[in-house]
């Protein structure tokens, strides 16, 4: 498969070239020049296959021939080592739940199948290569949880100072080894801004071989397409139409899905629900993309306001908005819905929400009351622990952390501070 940059289509590269690159040196996502469609026959048996035989289905067409069947086919086992469970919450609605990996967030699938190819392209490489990765709260953990300890990867973790929750924060800071964290004066979009930079940075380039763990990066972002297939396969589908709603910060989660559908998967709407943080809900009704500066909210991992993925998203619709707005609709909700309807699900169907899947519940409730025809998941991208500093206080006692973070919060935060500031930032790689 070979990969083009949404700046220019004349530019294309390998798989390999685009998970070891990240960004296109134009700055450009890269993008699949084909979408492979699954077989019919395959989408409707679903049920018959392993997790992993599916993972694998899904995106071997992918990797192409660059990574052999038997190493894809352990990196995804690696990658869907713990279960992806579909909750019904009440009614029409259900939660597919993304929480149960090593560091609590949907994000551990795509860090650690991005681990898993980086890993592999770089087996016999004599020169480390240094993962930057920008994160408002849940990207950061799970790539240092994945990239901990792996040969010749260095990983700098990029995050707004004072804008992550406290077990977040440990999960970033703690880890040590090949794992560095920096806490920027600023926010999560300055702290992306500053790593697109360092990939523009020719001088930077010669002396380090640099690459991107964000959702940019293919590798971290085609995985997450996994779960839509494993939802599908628990809801034994053939008898639900779906609606996915998707808590959506930088766009890559629910573009995934997308995608998914772009192969086949039989998916009837999709909706995107953000917090105050409505670039995208104010784009789709004004067709102009006017991004601000971002807002600090409860759901602190969608505080983005310039959603890298989303120039995806509209690829995937040919760039027509018109053709978006059939399949997609996107709706954004303030902190105020998002901790009533925190307290609400639980005293009502005594199911603990995250903030981020509070505002997915929200907007699969308001999209349902319009469709009485479709089933809905939204994705509980995070476990409620996460934010637990922020929680309603009604709620907060019921919040339970798994056993697999509680030494986290005995061990120490080890971090630089640096201003928003690309000199800065530059210096402190060059040293
Ligand atoms: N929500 C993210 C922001 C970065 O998103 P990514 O999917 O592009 O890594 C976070 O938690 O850091």
């Amino acid at each position: 498969m070979q990969y083009f940059s949404l700046q220019n289509p004349a530019h294309s590269v390998s798989f390999e070239t685009a998970v070891v690159q990240g960004l296109a040196p134009d700055k450009g996502l890269y993008f699949p020049e084909q979408i492979p469609v699954l077989p019919d026959n395959f989408i409707a048996n679903l049920h018959d296959y392993t997790d992993h035989e599916i993972g694998y289905e899904v995106i071997h067409a992918f990797a192409g021939d660059e990574i052999p069947a038997e190493a894809l086919k352990q990196i995804v086992k690696d990658t869907l080592h713990f279960p992806f469970p579909v909750q019904k919450v009440s009614g029409r609605t259900y939660a597919l739940e993304l929480f149960h990996g090593p560091t609590l967030a949907f994000k551990d699938v795509g860090a650690r199948f991005m681990a898993g190819c980086l890993g592999y392209f770089r087996r016999n490489a004599d020169k480390p290569v240094t993962v930057l990765v920008a994160t408002s709260g849940d990207t950061g953990g799970a790539v240092a949880s994945g990239f901990y300890n792996v040969p010749g990867v260095d990983v700098v973790i990029l995050y707004p100072s004072g804008k992550v929750s406290t077990l977040q924060e440990k999960q970033l800071t703690t880890l040590g080894n090949n794992i560095r964290a920096l806490e920027i004066q600023g926010t999560f979009d300055d702290c992306q801004r500053l790593v697109k930079t360092a990939f523009l940075d020719e001088e930077l380039q010669r002396r380090r071989q640099l690459t991107s763990a964000n959702s940019i990066n293919v590798a971290r972002w085609l995985p997450q397409m996994f779960y839509y297939f494993l939802a599908f396969k628990q809801m034994k589908a053939a008898h639900h139409k779906l609606v996915f709603a998707v808590p959506s910060g930088n766009f890559g989660n629910i573009c995934a899905g997308m995608m998914a559908a772009a192969m086949g998967l039989p998916v009837s709407h999709f909706v995107a629900a953000t917090n105050v943080n409505d670039t995208v809900p104010r784009f789709m009704t004004t067709g102009q993309y006017t991004p601000g500066k971002a807002v600090a909210t409860l759901s602190n991992a969608m505080d983005v306001a310039d959603p890298s993925n989303f120039v995806r998203v509209l690829q995937l619709f040919g760039n027509s908005l018109p053709a978006l707005q059939e399949k997609f609709t996107a709706i954004s909700f303030n902190d105020q819905d998002t901790a009533r309807t925190m307290e609400q699900v639980w005293k009502e169907y005594h199911y603990m929400l995250d903030p981020h899947g509070a505002v997915g519940y929200l907007g699969l409730q308001q999209y349902l009351e319009t469709a009485p025809d479709l089933t809905g998941i939204f994705l509980e991208t995070a476990h409620p622990v996460k934010f637990e500093d922020t929680a309603p206080p009604a709620i907060r006692e019921d919040i339970h952390a798994p056993a697999r973070v509680l030494s986290l919060y005995n061990k120490e935060k080890v971090s630089t501070i640096l201003p928003a500031d690309y000199t800065a930032f530059k210096n402190w790689l060059m040293r």
